[in-house]
Protein backbone atom coordinates (compact mmCIF):
# COMPACT_ATOMS: atom_id res chain seq x y z
CA UNK A 1 0.00 0.00 0.00
CA UNK A 2 1.17 3.51 -0.76
CA UNK A 3 2.45 5.46 2.20
CA UNK A 4 0.92 8.35 3.88
CA UNK A 5 4.03 10.14 3.47
CA UNK A 6 3.80 9.39 -0.59
CA UNK A 7 -0.27 10.72 -0.38
CA UNK A 8 1.19 14.06 1.29
CA UNK A 9 3.61 14.66 -1.31
CA UNK A 10 0.82 13.88 -4.00
CA UNK A 11 -1.76 15.80 -2.34
CA UNK A 12 0.69 19.07 -2.43
CA UNK A 13 0.70 18.49 -6.00
CA UNK A 14 -2.98 18.78 -6.34
CA UNK A 15 -3.12 14.84 -7.81
CA UNK A 16 -5.03 12.12 -6.44
CA UNK A 17 -3.41 8.75 -7.12
CA UNK A 18 -5.60 6.77 -5.35
CA UNK A 19 -7.07 5.19 -8.24
CA UNK A 20 -3.86 3.84 -9.24
CA UNK A 21 -1.48 0.42 -8.67
CA UNK A 22 1.22 1.71 -6.35
CA UNK A 23 4.01 1.69 -8.96
CA UNK A 24 2.47 3.23 -11.26
CA UNK A 25 1.21 6.24 -8.54
CA UNK A 26 4.87 6.15 -7.29
CA UNK A 27 6.34 6.64 -10.33
CA UNK A 28 3.73 9.51 -10.81
CA UNK A 29 4.86 11.53 -7.82
CA UNK A 30 8.46 11.14 -8.66
CA UNK A 31 7.92 12.82 -11.63
CA UNK A 32 5.73 15.94 -10.32
CA UNK A 33 8.35 16.39 -7.92
CA UNK A 34 10.97 16.24 -9.79
CA UNK A 35 9.75 18.23 -12.82
CA UNK A 36 9.42 21.13 -11.26
CA UNK A 37 13.75 20.43 -10.38
CA UNK A 38 14.40 20.10 -13.99
CA UNK A 39 14.16 23.55 -14.41
CA UNK A 40 16.74 25.30 -12.45
CA UNK A 41 19.15 22.25 -13.98
CA UNK A 42 19.03 24.22 -17.01
CA UNK A 43 19.57 26.92 -15.41
CA UNK A 44 22.57 25.90 -13.96
CA UNK A 45 23.66 24.29 -16.87
CA UNK A 46 23.80 27.78 -18.59
CA UNK A 47 25.66 29.10 -15.61
CA UNK A 48 27.82 26.66 -15.40
CA UNK A 49 28.90 26.95 -18.80
CA UNK A 50 29.45 30.42 -18.75
CA UNK A 51 31.57 30.12 -15.80
CA UNK A 52 33.61 27.70 -18.11
CA UNK A 53 34.45 30.07 -20.83
CA UNK A 54 35.92 32.46 -18.44
CA UNK A 55 32.98 34.86 -19.06
CA UNK A 56 32.15 37.32 -15.88
CA UNK A 57 28.90 38.04 -16.06
CA UNK A 58 25.52 35.77 -16.27
CA UNK A 59 23.33 36.23 -18.96
CA UNK A 60 20.91 38.03 -17.69
CA UNK A 61 18.01 36.19 -18.85
CA UNK A 62 18.26 33.11 -16.92
CA UNK A 63 16.78 29.83 -17.81
CA UNK A 64 12.97 30.69 -17.47
CA UNK A 65 11.44 33.94 -17.85
CA UNK A 66 8.15 34.56 -16.41
CA UNK A 67 5.70 36.43 -18.71
CA UNK A 68 2.30 37.35 -18.53
CA UNK A 69 1.33 34.36 -20.92
CA UNK A 70 3.06 32.07 -18.35
CA UNK A 71 6.73 30.43 -18.19
CA UNK A 72 8.90 30.30 -21.17
CA UNK A 73 11.79 27.99 -21.04
CA UNK A 74 15.43 28.85 -22.20
CA UNK A 75 15.65 26.21 -25.18
CA UNK A 76 19.46 25.51 -25.96
CA UNK A 77 20.25 27.17 -29.39
CA UNK A 78 22.75 26.87 -32.06
CA UNK A 79 23.10 29.11 -34.76
CA UNK A 80 24.43 28.07 -38.05
CA UNK A 81 26.48 29.77 -40.86
CA UNK A 82 26.78 27.86 -43.73
CA UNK A 83 25.92 27.15 -47.31
CA UNK A 84 22.75 25.51 -48.43
CA UNK A 85 22.99 21.87 -49.63
CA UNK A 86 20.29 21.60 -52.56
CA UNK A 87 20.76 17.62 -52.32
CA UNK A 88 20.27 18.41 -48.26
CA UNK A 89 22.95 15.82 -47.29
CA UNK A 90 24.89 18.28 -46.19
CA UNK A 91 25.46 21.87 -45.37
CA UNK A 92 22.55 23.47 -43.80
CA UNK A 93 20.14 21.14 -44.06
CA UNK A 94 22.14 18.62 -42.07
CA UNK A 95 23.09 21.05 -39.56
CA UNK A 96 19.25 21.66 -38.80
CA UNK A 97 19.16 18.09 -38.61
CA UNK A 98 21.71 17.11 -36.73
CA UNK A 99 20.73 19.79 -34.13
CA UNK A 100 16.93 18.46 -34.23
CA UNK A 101 18.21 15.05 -33.54
CA UNK A 102 20.44 16.25 -30.60
CA UNK A 103 16.84 18.57 -29.44
CA UNK A 104 18.41 21.69 -29.69
CA UNK A 105 17.04 24.60 -31.62
CA UNK A 106 18.80 25.76 -34.93
CA UNK A 107 18.58 28.65 -36.36
CA UNK A 108 20.88 29.68 -39.94
CA UNK A 109 22.43 32.29 -41.89
CA UNK A 110 23.11 31.36 -45.61
CA UNK A 111 26.38 32.35 -46.52
CA UNK A 112 26.27 30.56 -50.06
CA UNK A 113 23.44 28.64 -52.48
CA UNK A 114 25.26 25.18 -54.21
CA UNK A 115 23.16 23.60 -56.87
CA UNK A 116 24.28 19.91 -55.58
CA UNK A 117 23.58 16.11 -55.28
CA UNK A 118 25.60 13.02 -54.68
CA UNK A 119 27.30 13.41 -57.78
CA UNK A 120 28.82 16.14 -56.98
CA UNK A 121 28.28 19.88 -56.92
CA UNK A 122 27.21 21.61 -60.11
CA UNK A 123 27.12 25.51 -59.35
CA UNK A 124 27.89 27.72 -55.88
CA UNK A 125 25.85 31.34 -55.81
CA UNK A 126 27.70 33.42 -52.86
CA UNK A 127 25.33 35.14 -50.94
CA UNK A 128 25.99 38.62 -50.89
CA UNK A 129 28.26 39.76 -47.97
CA UNK A 130 25.82 42.82 -46.57
CA UNK A 131 22.97 40.04 -46.46
CA UNK A 132 24.80 38.12 -44.69
CA UNK A 133 25.27 40.48 -41.97
CA UNK A 134 21.87 41.56 -42.55
CA UNK A 135 20.89 37.55 -41.32
CA UNK A 136 23.38 37.65 -38.40
CA UNK A 137 22.21 40.95 -37.01
CA UNK A 138 18.40 39.43 -37.43
CA UNK A 139 19.00 36.48 -35.48
CA UNK A 140 21.78 37.72 -32.98
CA UNK A 141 19.88 40.85 -31.81
CA UNK A 142 16.41 38.57 -30.93
CA UNK A 143 16.98 34.87 -29.95
CA UNK A 144 19.11 33.77 -27.20
CA UNK A 145 22.22 32.34 -29.26
CA UNK A 146 23.86 29.69 -27.16
CA UNK A 147 26.66 28.50 -29.68
CA UNK A 148 27.49 29.68 -33.55
CA UNK A 149 28.56 26.72 -35.51
CA UNK A 150 30.21 28.05 -39.14
CA UNK A 151 31.05 25.57 -42.34
CA UNK A 152 30.96 27.04 -45.78
CA UNK A 153 32.18 30.46 -45.65
CA UNK A 154 32.92 31.06 -49.43
CA UNK A 155 35.24 34.62 -49.17
CA UNK A 156 37.09 36.69 -47.11
CA UNK A 157 34.81 39.40 -46.86
CA UNK A 158 32.40 37.03 -45.00
CA UNK A 159 34.42 35.67 -42.20
CA UNK A 160 34.95 39.08 -41.01
CA UNK A 161 31.86 40.28 -41.14
CA UNK A 162 31.01 36.82 -38.68
CA UNK A 163 34.46 37.88 -36.46
CA UNK A 164 33.15 41.94 -36.32
CA UNK A 165 29.26 40.55 -35.80
CA UNK A 166 30.07 38.14 -32.68
CA UNK A 167 32.60 40.81 -31.40
CA UNK A 168 29.71 42.73 -31.01
CA UNK A 169 27.11 39.94 -29.98
CA UNK A 170 28.77 36.96 -28.57
CA UNK A 171 27.87 33.75 -27.48
CA UNK A 172 29.32 31.14 -25.19
CA UNK A 173 30.99 29.18 -28.03
CA UNK A 174 31.91 29.26 -31.64
CA UNK A 175 32.57 25.88 -33.36
CA UNK A 176 34.64 26.33 -36.51
CA UNK A 177 34.45 23.84 -39.17
CA UNK A 178 36.61 24.44 -41.52
CA UNK A 179 34.64 23.64 -45.24
CA UNK A 180 37.04 23.65 -48.14
CA UNK A 181 36.43 21.04 -50.35
CA UNK A 182 33.20 18.59 -50.56
CA UNK A 183 33.28 15.09 -50.00
CA UNK A 184 32.69 14.93 -54.01
CA UNK A 185 36.42 16.71 -53.65
CA UNK A 186 34.59 20.39 -55.34
CA UNK A 187 36.31 23.07 -53.88
CA UNK A 188 33.99 25.01 -51.46
CA UNK A 189 36.49 27.54 -50.27
CA UNK A 190 39.65 28.63 -52.27
CA UNK A 191 42.99 28.81 -51.08
CA UNK A 192 42.66 32.90 -51.21
CA UNK A 193 40.20 32.47 -47.74
CA UNK A 194 42.88 30.90 -45.49
CA UNK A 195 45.11 33.43 -44.45
CA UNK A 196 41.86 35.06 -43.22
CA UNK A 197 40.86 32.04 -41.81
CA UNK A 198 44.28 31.39 -40.14
CA UNK A 199 44.23 34.91 -38.42
CA UNK A 200 41.14 35.98 -38.08
CA UNK A 201 38.33 33.89 -37.56
CA UNK A 202 40.70 30.08 -35.74
CA UNK A 203 41.33 32.85 -32.81
CA UNK A 204 38.30 32.97 -32.14
CA UNK A 205 37.15 29.19 -32.13
CA UNK A 206 36.34 26.72 -28.99
CA UNK A 207 37.03 24.32 -31.18
CA UNK A 208 37.76 23.52 -34.90
CA UNK A 209 37.44 20.50 -36.65
CA UNK A 210 39.20 19.77 -39.79
CA UNK A 211 39.49 16.64 -41.71
CA UNK A 212 42.92 15.62 -43.22
CA UNK A 213 42.69 17.86 -46.15
CA UNK A 214 41.44 20.94 -44.37
CA UNK A 215 43.94 20.44 -41.38
CA UNK A 216 46.89 20.08 -44.53
CA UNK A 217 45.30 22.91 -46.32
CA UNK A 218 45.61 25.07 -43.09
CA UNK A 219 48.76 24.13 -42.35
CA UNK A 220 50.29 25.04 -46.02
CA UNK A 221 49.85 21.44 -47.51
CA UNK A 222 51.64 19.43 -44.91
CA UNK A 223 51.61 15.71 -45.25
CA UNK A 224 49.11 13.75 -42.96
CA UNK A 225 49.27 10.23 -43.20
CA UNK A 226 49.45 8.81 -40.01
CA UNK A 227 48.33 9.18 -36.13
CA UNK A 228 51.61 11.30 -35.33
CA UNK A 229 51.07 13.63 -38.15
CA UNK A 230 47.71 14.15 -36.93
CA UNK A 231 49.46 14.57 -33.43
CA UNK A 232 51.97 17.18 -34.68
CA UNK A 233 49.01 18.72 -36.66
CA UNK A 234 46.34 19.21 -33.77
CA UNK A 235 49.35 20.98 -31.81
CA UNK A 236 50.04 23.32 -34.65
CA UNK A 237 46.96 24.21 -35.49
CA UNK A 238 46.56 24.68 -31.48
CA UNK A 239 49.54 27.62 -32.08
CA UNK A 240 47.14 29.11 -34.24
CA UNK A 241 44.48 30.21 -31.51
CA UNK A 242 41.48 27.80 -31.01
CA UNK A 243 41.13 26.94 -27.96
CA UNK A 244 40.47 22.88 -28.89
CA UNK A 245 41.14 20.94 -32.07
CA UNK A 246 39.53 17.98 -33.40
CA UNK A 247 41.40 16.50 -36.67
CA UNK A 248 39.39 13.57 -37.79
CA UNK A 249 41.11 10.74 -39.14
CA UNK A 250 38.10 9.79 -41.45
CA UNK A 251 40.38 9.19 -44.44
CA UNK A 252 43.52 7.61 -42.71
CA UNK A 253 44.65 5.22 -45.27
CA UNK A 254 44.94 1.73 -43.85
CA UNK A 255 43.11 2.00 -40.35
CA UNK A 256 40.25 -0.30 -39.79
CA UNK A 257 39.07 1.71 -36.68
CA UNK A 258 37.75 5.95 -37.73
CA UNK A 259 40.22 7.94 -35.00
CA UNK A 260 40.16 11.18 -34.16
CA UNK A 261 42.21 13.35 -32.48
CA UNK A 262 41.36 15.81 -30.06
CA UNK A 263 44.28 18.41 -28.45
CA UNK A 264 42.62 21.03 -25.88
CA UNK A 265 46.44 22.51 -25.71
CA UNK A 266 47.34 19.95 -22.59
CA UNK A 267 46.04 16.63 -23.11
CA UNK A 268 45.94 14.78 -26.70
CA UNK A 269 42.69 12.07 -26.57
CA UNK A 270 42.35 9.67 -28.98
CA UNK A 271 38.54 8.67 -30.28
CA UNK A 272 38.29 5.55 -31.91
CA UNK A 273 35.71 3.88 -33.19
CA UNK A 274 34.74 1.53 -35.55
CA UNK A 275 35.01 2.54 -39.61
CA UNK A 276 31.20 2.35 -40.61
CA UNK A 277 31.62 0.77 -44.24
CA UNK A 278 28.81 3.16 -46.08
CA UNK A 279 28.24 4.92 -48.96
CA UNK A 280 26.08 7.44 -47.37
CA UNK A 281 28.63 9.26 -45.59
CA UNK A 282 27.62 12.77 -47.48
CA UNK A 283 27.54 15.44 -44.45
CA UNK A 284 29.32 13.57 -41.40
CA UNK A 285 31.63 16.42 -40.86
CA UNK A 286 28.83 19.09 -40.95
CA UNK A 287 26.65 16.93 -39.06
CA UNK A 288 29.51 15.94 -36.38
CA UNK A 289 30.11 19.76 -35.78
CA UNK A 290 26.56 20.48 -35.38
CA UNK A 291 25.90 18.12 -32.82
CA UNK A 292 29.11 19.32 -31.01
CA UNK A 293 27.92 22.78 -31.28
CA UNK A 294 24.32 21.37 -29.73
CA UNK A 295 25.93 19.69 -26.91
CA UNK A 296 27.99 22.69 -26.49
CA UNK A 297 24.63 24.88 -26.03
CA UNK A 298 23.11 21.94 -23.73
CA UNK A 299 25.76 23.25 -21.47
CA UNK A 300 28.34 20.00 -21.70
CA UNK A 301 32.06 20.79 -21.87
CA UNK A 302 33.75 20.22 -24.94
CA UNK A 303 35.56 16.56 -24.28
CA UNK A 304 31.48 15.10 -23.93
CA UNK A 305 30.57 17.00 -26.28
CA UNK A 306 32.43 15.31 -29.05
CA UNK A 307 29.85 13.21 -29.21
CA UNK A 308 30.88 10.50 -32.10
CA UNK A 309 28.77 8.01 -31.18
CA UNK A 310 25.41 10.12 -32.49
CA UNK A 311 27.20 10.26 -36.51
CA UNK A 312 28.42 6.75 -35.95
CA UNK A 313 25.01 5.56 -35.18
CA UNK A 314 23.19 7.44 -38.53
CA UNK A 315 25.70 5.93 -40.21
CA UNK A 316 25.27 2.55 -39.30
CA UNK A 317 21.77 2.87 -39.38
CA UNK A 318 21.68 4.23 -43.01
CA UNK A 319 23.78 1.80 -44.52
CA UNK A 320 20.86 0.59 -46.53
CA UNK A 321 18.92 3.77 -47.49
CA UNK A 322 19.37 4.98 -51.84
CA UNK A 323 19.06 8.41 -52.23
CA UNK A 324 20.49 9.71 -55.02
CA UNK A 325 22.63 8.12 -57.91
CA UNK A 326 26.24 9.16 -56.95
CA UNK A 327 28.87 7.41 -55.69
CA UNK A 328 28.19 9.77 -51.95
CA UNK A 329 24.72 9.48 -50.41
CA UNK A 330 22.89 11.77 -47.33
CA UNK A 331 22.36 9.69 -43.86
CA UNK A 332 19.58 9.89 -41.85
CA UNK A 333 20.22 12.00 -39.56
CA UNK A 334 16.75 11.51 -37.36
CA UNK A 335 16.49 7.81 -37.73
CA UNK A 336 13.06 7.81 -39.16
CA UNK A 337 13.06 7.09 -42.95
CA UNK A 338 13.30 3.00 -43.03
CA UNK A 339 11.60 0.25 -41.41
CA UNK A 340 8.34 2.72 -41.58
CA UNK A 341 5.94 -0.14 -40.62
CA UNK A 342 8.26 -0.82 -37.88
CA UNK A 343 8.72 2.35 -36.24
CA UNK A 344 7.53 1.18 -32.63
CA UNK A 345 9.71 -1.59 -32.59
CA UNK A 346 13.06 0.31 -33.38
CA UNK A 347 15.07 1.66 -30.87
CA UNK A 348 14.98 5.32 -29.84
CA UNK A 349 19.12 6.63 -29.79
CA UNK A 350 19.94 7.52 -26.92
CA UNK A 351 19.26 11.09 -25.32
CA UNK A 352 20.41 12.33 -21.64
CA UNK A 353 17.31 13.02 -20.88
CA UNK A 354 16.43 9.36 -21.14
CA UNK A 355 18.10 9.22 -17.55
CA UNK A 356 15.36 11.40 -15.85
CA UNK A 357 13.45 8.65 -13.78
CA UNK A 358 15.06 5.48 -14.35
CA UNK A 359 13.68 2.21 -12.78
CA UNK A 360 15.19 -0.50 -11.82
CA UNK A 361 13.42 -3.68 -11.26
CA UNK A 362 13.98 -6.45 -8.25
CA UNK A 363 12.83 -9.72 -8.83
CA UNK A 364 12.20 -10.02 -4.77
CA UNK A 365 9.96 -6.85 -4.55
CA UNK A 366 7.91 -7.93 -7.88
CA UNK A 367 7.37 -11.58 -6.18
CA UNK A 368 6.71 -9.84 -3.01
CA UNK A 369 3.77 -8.44 -4.67
CA UNK A 370 3.07 -11.54 -6.39
CA UNK A 371 3.13 -9.85 -10.02
CA UNK A 372 5.13 -9.94 -12.90
CA UNK A 373 8.45 -8.37 -14.20
CA UNK A 374 6.77 -7.28 -17.05
CA UNK A 375 3.37 -5.75 -15.22
CA UNK A 376 6.01 -4.29 -12.93
CA UNK A 377 7.58 -2.27 -16.11
CA UNK A 378 3.90 -1.71 -17.32
CA UNK A 379 3.17 0.45 -14.52
CA UNK A 380 6.09 2.20 -13.89
CA UNK A 381 6.17 2.94 -17.27
CA UNK A 382 2.09 4.05 -17.20
CA UNK A 383 3.10 6.37 -14.33
CA UNK A 384 6.00 8.08 -16.35
CA UNK A 385 9.69 6.93 -15.83
CA UNK A 386 11.52 7.12 -18.71
CA UNK A 387 14.15 3.99 -18.81
CA UNK A 388 13.84 0.97 -17.45
CA UNK A 389 16.63 -1.66 -16.50
CA UNK A 390 16.14 -5.18 -15.87
CA UNK A 391 17.95 -6.54 -12.69
CA UNK A 392 16.81 -9.77 -12.43
CA UNK A 393 19.44 -11.07 -10.36
CA UNK A 394 17.78 -14.46 -8.63
CA UNK A 395 15.96 -15.34 -12.15
CA UNK A 396 16.68 -18.32 -14.28
CA UNK A 397 18.38 -17.30 -18.11
CA UNK A 398 15.60 -18.82 -19.55
CA UNK A 399 13.08 -16.96 -17.76
CA UNK A 400 14.49 -13.63 -17.57
CA UNK A 401 15.46 -14.11 -21.29
CA UNK A 402 11.15 -14.16 -21.27
CA UNK A 403 10.85 -11.70 -19.42
CA UNK A 404 13.18 -9.43 -21.29
CA UNK A 405 11.33 -9.83 -24.36
CA UNK A 406 7.98 -9.21 -23.01
CA UNK A 407 9.33 -6.09 -21.61
CA UNK A 408 11.23 -5.17 -24.58
CA UNK A 409 7.93 -4.92 -26.33
CA UNK A 410 6.01 -2.88 -23.71
CA UNK A 411 9.14 -0.20 -23.51
CA UNK A 412 8.92 0.05 -27.64
CA UNK A 413 5.86 0.78 -27.74
CA UNK A 414 5.86 3.48 -25.09
CA UNK A 415 9.09 4.60 -26.86
CA UNK A 416 11.25 3.83 -23.20
CA UNK A 417 14.41 2.11 -23.84
CA UNK A 418 15.06 -1.21 -21.96
CA UNK A 419 18.44 -1.91 -20.17
CA UNK A 420 19.58 -5.39 -18.79
CA UNK A 421 21.43 -5.22 -16.09
CA UNK A 422 25.11 -7.62 -15.99
CA UNK A 423 23.65 -10.00 -19.13
CA UNK A 424 25.16 -8.92 -21.96
CA UNK A 425 23.90 -12.29 -23.44
CA UNK A 426 20.50 -11.65 -22.33
CA UNK A 427 20.49 -8.17 -23.98
CA UNK A 428 22.27 -9.66 -27.07
CA UNK A 429 19.30 -12.55 -27.18
CA UNK A 430 16.34 -9.78 -26.88
CA UNK A 431 17.81 -7.14 -28.67
CA UNK A 432 17.55 -4.68 -25.77
CA UNK A 433 18.13 -1.14 -26.28
CA UNK A 434 21.34 -1.72 -24.38
CA UNK A 435 23.38 -2.68 -21.00
CA UNK A 436 24.07 -1.61 -17.47
CA UNK A 437 27.52 -3.07 -16.24
CA UNK A 438 29.24 -2.93 -12.64
CA UNK A 439 33.00 -2.25 -11.61
CA UNK A 440 33.17 -6.58 -11.51
CA UNK A 441 31.29 -6.82 -14.49
CA UNK A 442 32.20 -7.15 -18.36
CA UNK A 443 34.36 -4.33 -19.31
CA UNK A 444 32.67 -1.62 -21.01
CA UNK A 445 34.76 -1.70 -23.42
CA UNK A 446 34.76 -5.08 -24.27
CA UNK A 447 30.41 -4.81 -23.75
CA UNK A 448 30.37 -1.87 -26.71
CA UNK A 449 32.59 -4.08 -29.09
CA UNK A 450 29.97 -6.99 -28.56
CA UNK A 451 26.51 -4.65 -28.85
CA UNK A 452 28.07 -1.94 -31.89
CA UNK A 453 27.83 1.65 -31.70
CA UNK A 454 23.69 1.35 -31.39
CA UNK A 455 23.51 0.31 -28.31
CA UNK A 456 23.24 1.69 -24.95
CA UNK A 457 25.75 1.06 -22.34
CA UNK A 458 25.80 2.21 -18.35
CA UNK A 459 28.57 2.18 -16.00
CA UNK A 460 28.51 1.81 -12.51
CA UNK A 461 30.97 4.74 -10.89
CA UNK A 462 32.00 5.94 -7.33
CA UNK A 463 34.95 7.61 -8.25
CA UNK A 464 36.02 9.93 -10.64
CA UNK A 465 38.54 7.69 -12.50
CA UNK A 466 36.31 5.19 -12.74
CA UNK A 467 34.12 7.85 -14.17
CA UNK A 468 36.94 8.81 -16.29
CA UNK A 469 37.46 5.33 -17.70
CA UNK A 470 34.06 4.60 -18.57
CA UNK A 471 34.13 7.45 -21.23
CA UNK A 472 37.13 5.99 -22.61
CA UNK A 473 35.72 2.52 -23.10
CA UNK A 474 32.74 4.30 -24.69
CA UNK A 475 30.14 3.98 -22.47
CA UNK A 476 27.16 6.15 -22.58
CA UNK A 477 26.10 7.21 -18.87
CA UNK A 478 27.66 6.26 -15.61
CA UNK A 479 25.26 5.43 -12.25
CA UNK A 480 27.11 7.06 -9.94
CA UNK A 481 25.99 6.39 -5.91
CA UNK A 482 25.17 4.85 -3.29
CA UNK A 483 23.84 8.65 -2.74
CA UNK A 484 22.48 7.24 0.30
CA UNK A 485 22.55 3.87 2.17
CA UNK A 486 20.29 1.68 0.67
CA UNK A 487 19.05 -2.18 1.92
CA UNK A 488 18.59 -2.96 -1.78
CA UNK A 489 22.42 -3.83 -2.70
CA UNK A 490 24.11 -5.01 -0.08
CA UNK A 491 27.73 -4.05 1.45
CA UNK A 492 27.02 -1.06 -0.59
CA UNK A 493 29.35 2.40 0.76
CA UNK A 494 27.44 5.54 0.62
CA UNK A 495 29.57 8.00 -0.89
CA UNK A 496 26.48 11.11 0.19
CA UNK A 497 26.03 13.93 -1.85
CA UNK A 498 29.37 15.24 -1.59
CA UNK A 499 30.76 12.04 -2.95
CA UNK A 500 28.24 12.15 -6.21
CA UNK A 501 29.21 15.96 -6.34
CA UNK A 502 32.92 15.04 -6.94
CA UNK A 503 32.32 11.96 -9.49
CA UNK A 504 30.03 14.22 -11.85
CA UNK A 505 32.13 17.09 -12.11
CA UNK A 506 35.09 14.87 -13.16
CA UNK A 507 32.50 12.98 -15.22
CA UNK A 508 32.33 13.50 -19.22
CA UNK A 509 29.38 11.36 -19.43
CA UNK A 510 25.92 12.08 -17.96
CA UNK A 511 25.09 10.59 -14.68
CA UNK A 512 22.22 9.27 -12.94
CA UNK A 513 22.34 8.96 -9.10
CA UNK A 514 21.31 6.08 -7.14
CA UNK A 515 21.33 4.78 -4.26
CA UNK A 516 18.45 5.10 -1.18
CA UNK A 517 16.60 7.79 -3.52
CA UNK A 518 13.02 8.40 -2.81
CA UNK A 519 10.06 11.07 -3.80
CA UNK A 520 11.35 13.16 -0.48
CA UNK A 521 15.31 13.09 -1.17
CA UNK A 522 15.18 13.01 -4.88
CA UNK A 523 14.83 17.04 -5.37
CA UNK A 524 17.93 17.51 -3.41
CA UNK A 525 19.88 15.27 -5.49
CA UNK A 526 18.61 17.04 -8.40
CA UNK A 527 19.62 19.98 -7.16
CA UNK A 528 23.59 19.22 -6.08
CA UNK A 529 24.94 21.91 -8.92
CA UNK A 530 26.40 19.89 -11.84
CA UNK A 531 25.49 20.05 -15.28
CA UNK A 532 25.13 16.71 -15.84
CA UNK A 533 22.93 14.80 -13.16
CA UNK A 534 20.26 13.94 -15.67
CA UNK A 535 17.99 11.94 -13.11
CA UNK A 536 17.44 9.64 -10.02
CA UNK A 537 17.41 5.62 -10.90
CA UNK A 538 15.30 3.78 -8.57
CA UNK A 539 14.38 0.26 -6.91
CA UNK A 540 12.69 0.16 -3.45
CA UNK A 541 11.25 3.41 -3.92
CA UNK A 542 8.99 2.32 -7.18
CA UNK A 543 8.94 -1.51 -6.25
CA UNK A 544 8.90 -2.19 -2.87
C1 LIG B 1 21.72 2.98 -12.95
C2 LIG B 1 22.49 1.98 -12.18
N1 LIG B 1 23.54 2.38 -11.47
C3 LIG B 1 24.24 1.49 -10.75
C4 LIG B 1 23.91 0.16 -10.75
C5 LIG B 1 24.71 -0.87 -10.03
O1 LIG B 1 25.37 -1.74 -10.92
P1 LIG B 1 26.46 -2.76 -10.35
O2 LIG B 1 27.49 -1.98 -9.64
O3 LIG B 1 26.89 -3.64 -11.44
O4 LIG B 1 25.64 -3.59 -9.29
P2 LIG B 1 24.43 -4.57 -9.59
O5 LIG B 1 23.25 -3.77 -9.99
O6 LIG B 1 24.85 -5.47 -10.70
O7 LIG B 1 24.23 -5.27 -8.32
C6 LIG B 1 22.79 -0.21 -11.49
N2 LIG B 1 22.38 -1.49 -11.53
N3 LIG B 1 22.10 0.71 -12.20
C1 LIG C 1 21.36 -1.40 -7.80
C2 LIG C 1 22.05 -0.40 -6.98
N1 LIG C 1 23.31 0.09 -7.33
C3 LIG C 1 23.75 0.96 -6.45
C4 LIG C 1 25.06 1.63 -6.56
O1 LIG C 1 25.44 2.33 -5.63
O2 LIG C 1 25.71 1.44 -7.59
S1 LIG C 1 22.67 1.27 -5.20
C5 LIG C 1 21.57 0.18 -5.83
C6 LIG C 1 20.26 -0.12 -5.21
C7 LIG C 1 19.34 1.06 -5.26
O3 LIG C 1 18.15 0.65 -4.72
P1 LIG C 1 17.19 1.63 -3.94
O4 LIG C 1 16.65 2.59 -4.89
O5 LIG C 1 16.13 0.69 -3.42
O6 LIG C 1 17.99 2.23 -2.83
MG1 LIG D 1 26.42 -5.48 -12.08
Amino acid sequence: MASAAFFSTCSSANENYLHLTPTHAYAKGFVNNLRTSNLPSIALRNERFVRLRGFVAMRDEGASKVSDDGPRMKIPHVLTVAGSDSGAGAGIQADLKACAARRVYCSTVITAVTAQNTVGVQGVSNVPEDFVAEQLKSVLSDMEVDVVKTGMLPSMGTIKIICKTLREFPVQALVVDPVMVSTSGDVLAGPSILSTFREVLLPMADIITPNLKEAAALLNGMQLETLDDMHSAARLLHNMGPKNVLVKGGDLPDSSDAVDILYDGLNFYELRSPRIRTRNTHGTGCSLASCIAAELAKGYPVLAAVAKRYVETALDYSKEIGIGNGPQGPFDHLLRLTSHSQDCHRQKPFSPSDLFLYAVTDSRMNKRWGRSIADAVKAAIDGGVTIVQLREKDAETKDFLESAKACLKICRSHGVPLLINDRVDVAIACDADGVHVGQCDMPARVVRTLLGPEKIIGVSCKTPEQAQQAWVDGADYIGCGGVYPTKTKENNTAIGLDGLKTVCVASKLPVVAIGGIGVSNARAVMEIGVPNVEGVAVVSALFR
